[in-house]
Order: structure tokens, then sequence, then C-alpha cells
């Protein structure tokens, strides 16, 4: 039994004295702590080794106590674990030297035993869980089908995905088949997830705002609708859709407990949008933590006022950035252990 579940009693849809907070990418660079095991590791070895992941992973939760630990990883051990090779480069984010382009790189790609590629993970939840010792709930996640598509065609991170794009309209056979070996990969993943003790688990479709809302209904929302249905039953799935706002209804009418929003889409439209009953997730602009501490605080209850304090989970729009001043990410959770109706 966990100690602090506001969280999962939002996912619930439960009436709460205040929503629970988490941040998207708290475990990072932001944090001082996290730049010292960087300095000694690399990004893989920090992944792969579960020590490294679960002391990374509760780092922001001894320095700030969010209502929720995220299990430090990436959404890249998947294509890893498919036998593409992924490399993190330093000051140059992702790099897949052999990127999925023909019929032949395609037939290289396999469904993989997780526990044989992936058992590193199920280590580190185990030893998180340890080390958070049942206090508050720990979230698993893996990346979209189509965001993951989009490195793998890609060979790098991008502004607009023009190559994994052009991969789907000139060879939309081994697009959707790819789709479907991510798919697959990642069912099996996240299953062994919450088998190995995460409370809930979040799919990051961080791309899907590439594609048009058409070109969405195609090539990303079918295959994050099959992972849904495939754990919907065993935890509270969450699913976040950056620059997705128009795909809101399919997503709070899909089975999942509760729906990521970014900033660029307003409380009441988002509520609007997703049919008013679902619980939400957002949508704090990264770079406002910029502002002053007491600013912060204000604009953090304007935005729970904005959503409502029920079916609400406090968050980012997106991933923490790594210049915000350690104060300023403080001011942030603070400002909502402190709101009151
Ligand atoms: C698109 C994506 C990736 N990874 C992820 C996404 C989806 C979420 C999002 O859109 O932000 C997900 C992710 N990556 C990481 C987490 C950890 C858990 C957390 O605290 O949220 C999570 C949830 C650690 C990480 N993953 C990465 C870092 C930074 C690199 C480092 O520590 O050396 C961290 C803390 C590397 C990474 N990994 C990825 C990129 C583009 C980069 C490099 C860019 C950058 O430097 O920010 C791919």
């Amino acid at each position: 039994m966990i100690k602090n579940d506001l969280f999962l009693r939002a996912l619930k849809g439960e009436s709460v004295d205040r929503p629970p907070v988490w941040m998207m990418r708290q475990a990072g660079r932001y944090l001082p702590e996290f730049m010292e095991l960087r300095k000694k590791y690399d990004f893989f070895t920090r992944c792969q080794t579960p020590e490294l992941a679960s002391e990374i992973t509760v780092q922001p939760i001894r320095r700030y106590g969010m209502d929720a630990a995220i299990l430090f990883s990436d959404i890249l051990v998947i294509p890893q674990a498919m036998d593409i090779e992924v490399q993190m480069k330093p000051n140059f984010g992702p790099y897949l030297p052999n990127p999925i382009r023909t019929k032949e790189d395609l037939e290289k790609v396999v469904v993989p035993n997780i526990q044989d590629t992936l058992g590193y993970v199920m280590d580190a939840i185990t030893m998180t869980k340890e080390k958070l010792n049942d206090e508050i709930p720990l979230i698993g996640f893996a990346g979209s089908p189509w965001t993951i598509l989009c490195y793998c065609v890609e060979g790098q991170g991008s502004k607009s995905f023009d190559k994994a794009r052009g991969f789907c309209f000139t060879q939309p056979e081994l697009a959707h088949q790819l789709l479907q070996k991510i798919t697959d990969t990642t069912i099996a993943y996240l299953k062994a997830k919450v088998k190995a003790g995460v409370n809930s688990v979040q799919v990051f479709d961080s791309w899907g705002g590439m594609l048009s809302p058409t070109d969405y209904q195609e090539f990303s929302w079918p295959y994050i609708q099959q992972i849904v249905d495939a754990l919907k039953d065993e935890t509270p799935v969450i699913v976040f859709g950056k620059g997705c706002w128009f795909a809101l209804k399919e997503m709070a009418t899909s089975g999942a407990s509760a729906v990521g929003v970014d900033w660029t889409c307003s409380a009441k439209n988002a509520r609007y949008l997703s049919g008013g009953n679902i619980t939400l997730q957002g949508n704090f602009d990264p770079a406002r933590l910029l502002s002053p501490p007491e600013k912060i605080k204000t604009m953090v209850h304007q935005m729970i006022r904005e959503f409502g304090k029920d079916k609400y989970v406090v968050n980012l729009g997106h991933g923490i950035l790594p210049n915000i001043p350690l104060e300023n990410t403080k001011a942030f959770i603070d400002a909502v252990k402190e709101y009151k109706e």
C-alpha cells in the first residue's frame, strides 16, 4: 500500500484536497547531483546500471518531494533492444548510425525477448521500489510507436522529422510494419514493467504534433490505442501527445486513465475537447519556470484554478529545461502543496 496515493487517486478521478504534482524529465540535468553522476558515467551506462538508474530516479524526490517518481531511462532503449544501434552523443543527442529506410533494413529489426534485452530496466524498477519504500508511486514509460519511428528513420533528433514523415508517405506499408513491430515490443515491455512493480505507465508521443490530424489517425493513434487496450486492465495509462490537442477526444475515450496536454492548449479548451470527464495532466510552459519564484507560485495557483483541483495532475507541458534554477523548481512543487481552494 502506497502512503501518498494522491497521484493514483487523481488518475481514478477521485476527489482530492489538492492535485498531485510531478514533472516530465524530473530526473535530469537541472539537478547538480545528476550532473555529478553524468560526469562519471555515460548515458546508457546510467540507464543500464540499476544502482545508478534507481539513484537518479529518487534524486528529485529527495530534493523536492514530488507525488510520483518516474523511472530514469529513455524511450530509445526500445529501438536498441530491437537491434537498432542507438548512441547518445554529448552536445548532439540521440544518433542512430544505421537508420531504417528500406525493406532490407526493416527485415533486420527484431521483436526481442524483453527479459533478455531489457531485464536491466526491471532490475532498476525493483531497486527503485525498495528505495521509495512505498512512500509514492513509480511511473514507467515508453515512447509512442510513431515517436520511436521518428528516431529510427531520421537517425537523429530533428525539428520537423522530414525523413520520417517522407518514409510514411513513400513507403506506407513498410512504415506500418515498423510501427507494428515497435508496438508489439512496447506492449511486452510495458507489461514487464508493470510486473516488475511500476504503478502507472505513460506513453510519450513527443512528435505526434508533427503529423496532420488526418495522418495522426493513420500513423500514430491506432498504435497508441493498441498499447492502451493491452495495458489498461493492468495499470492506469497516461497518454501524452506534444502538439496533439486535435486528438484529445480519441485519447479521452481510449480507456486511458489520463491525458497529458502541452501549454499551447488552454485548460478550458483541453477540458472541452476531452469531453470534460477524464483526468488531465499538464501543462505549465517549461520556460515559465524561468520566472521569479513568487510569480511561479501565482501562475501555478492560477493554472490549478483553471483546470480545477479534481481530475487533474499538475505537470509541465513538456520536459523541464536544463537551465532552471533550483529554487524555481522548488517554487513550482511547493505552490501545488500549498494550494487551498
Ligand atoms: C523524445 C524523448 C527522448 N527521451 C524521452 C523522450 C520523450 C519525452 C520528451 O519528449 O521529452 C523520455 C525520457 N528521457 C529521459 C527520461 C527520464 C525520466 C524523467 O525524468 O522524465 C524520460 C521520460 C532521460 C533522459 N534522456 C536524455 C537525457 C539527457 C542526456 C543526458 O543525461 O546525458 C535525459 C536526462 C537524452 C535524450 N533522450 C531523447 C533525447 C531527444 C535526448 C537528448 C536531448 C537532450 O539532451 O535533452 C529522446
